[in-house]
């Protein structure tokens, strides 16, 4: 694992707070993200990882915060807009087009970066079918390349549990993000597919792009990331290396301390 503490900033976020009702979910929380980290956001259930995510990617107005993706603030307004800026993410319950094939819910999201408009679509001009042939061409390369090119032209919903969450990772590839945020990309999966995955997310990261991860299997998590958030009940209580994370006083309490179902 590389030294990459040094690098740009590709997100930082301060101070992030949001409350439902009389529960604080997340309190003063802050991160950076430098490029071609895996950054991990782990904690017992509960404990604000998926609050922590909806804000990031527009699905929840916070309450206090603020938002840099490559040095530029942006506000996580609407998750269209947030897409456009650049993060694109994967849900812990899977949520793709189950009646369209795995080529076009790739293609789906490759349209985030396309020009040529709804007039386009409809008149079907030369630039238009220029460009659908391009994304479809390019939606079959991120099939290959997160391993399920051969099932382009299967309905979503009839692929496999670890292959939609591979889809559902193509689909984020396909808008060019900054940030790739999976939340629990190995829910679900038995050992070997979860083998398989930690090679994607080592490949993704290699080929020079910057992931935030939530995920339960700690075993993953410290194999993969360069640095370790932990939050409990909604607070920060330690980042660092995993090596650093995991001799954490605070962090063994959150996991393994009474009323915490740790998984
Ligand atoms: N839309 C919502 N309305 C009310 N409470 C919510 C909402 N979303 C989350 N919460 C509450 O906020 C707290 C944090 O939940 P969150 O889902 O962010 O935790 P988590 O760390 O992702 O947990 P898990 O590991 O179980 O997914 C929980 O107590 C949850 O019940």
């Amino acid at each position: 694992m590389t030294d990459t503490q040094t690098a740009p900033e590709v997100l930082k976020v301060t101070n992030v707070s949001k409350r439902f009702g009389g529960l604080q979910a997340l309190s003063g929380v802050g991160i950076t993200i430098r490029k071609g980290q895996v950054f991990g956001l782990i904690g017992p259930n509960g404990a604000g990882k998926t609050t922590f995510f909806n804000v990031i990617t527009g699905l929840y107005t916070p309450d206090s915060g603020t938002f840099e993706l490559g040095g530029k603030p942006y506000q996580p307004t609407a998750v269209h807009e947030v897409a456009k800026t650049g993060i694109a993410r994967t849900f812990q319950n899977i949520r793709l087009f189950g009646e369209m094939t795995a080529l076009e819910n790739v293609m789906v999201g490759r349209h985030v970066r396309t020009g040529s408009g709804i007039l386009g679509a409809i008149l079907r001009t030369p630039s238009f079918l220029r460009e659908e042939a391009e994304i479809r061409d390019r939606a079959q390369e991120l099939l290959d390349y997160v391993g399920i090119g051969n099932m382009s032209q299967l309905r979503a919903r009839t692929l496999s549990y670890g292959d939609q969450r591979r889809l559902e990772i193509a689909r984020a590839l396909a808008t060019d993000p900054h940030l790739i945020a999976l939340d629990e990309p190995a829910a679900g999966m038995n050992g070997t597919e979860k083998v398989v995955l930690r090679e994607l997310i080592d490949r993704i990261r290699n080929d020079g792009r910057t992931i935030l991860l939530i995920e339960h299997d700690v075993k993953l998590v410290m194999g993969l990331c360069d640095r370790v958030t932990v939050l409990d009940y909604g607070k920060q209580i330690v980042e660092g290396t995993p090596a650093e994370v995991q001799r954490n006083e605070q962090v063994i309490e959150a996991y393994l301390g009474a009323g915490h179902a740790a998984h």
